[in-house]
């Protein structure tokens, strides 16, 4: 991965990052995606990517599903000797798959990504209480 996940606010200095990861425009998330974008429209014969936007929602999101559980399946094994190999490849299967959902559904890597910038420093147990508090008020 050779994005920076620096925080926006750095908290020891109180400055911003420039490094903020949702301005930086060439990571490989993003580079992918636009990959994926110019292949959407292209050859199925040619291109894996316009295979899948070719068949559509359905077979797009079985394979998310499916690359979810071979990761599930590899984590499983992954104490056994040169098995984190294999695990890498299957997160990065996965990733691979969930960013041509995302385009699908014409959602950027960078949206999350700011997501989970926006959830830094948050803790989820702290996060679930505001939650409830919220729910209890409404
Ligand atoms: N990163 C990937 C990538 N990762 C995985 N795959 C393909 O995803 C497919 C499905 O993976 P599986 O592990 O499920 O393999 P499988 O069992 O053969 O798959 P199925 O027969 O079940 O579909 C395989 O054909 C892999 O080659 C990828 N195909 C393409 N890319 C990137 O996407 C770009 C565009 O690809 P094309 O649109 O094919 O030119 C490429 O330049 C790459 O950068």
């Amino acid at each position: 991965m050779t994005y920076d996940t620096k925080p926006i606010l750095d908290k020891a200095t109180n400055a911003s990052s420039p490094l903020d990861v949702r301005y930086t425009q060439d990571n490989i998330f993003m580079r992918l995606t636009k990959i994926i974008d110019s292949h959407k429209g292209g050859d199925p014969k040619s291109s894996y990517v316009a295979q899948l936007f070719h068949k559509g929602a359905d077979e797009i999101l079985k394979k998310v599903g499916e690359e979810a559980i071979e990761v599930v399946m590899a984590a499983k094994d992954a104490h056994l000797p040169h098995s984190r190999e294999n695990l890498i490849k299957e997160v990065a299967d996965l990733w691979f798959h969930s960013l041509i959902m995302l385009s699908y559904y014409g959602v950027k890597p960078n949206n999350v990504l700011a997501e989970l910038q926006r959830r830094e420093g948050l803790s989820g147990i702290e996060e679930k209480a505001l939650r409830k508090s919220v729910r209890a008020t409404e």
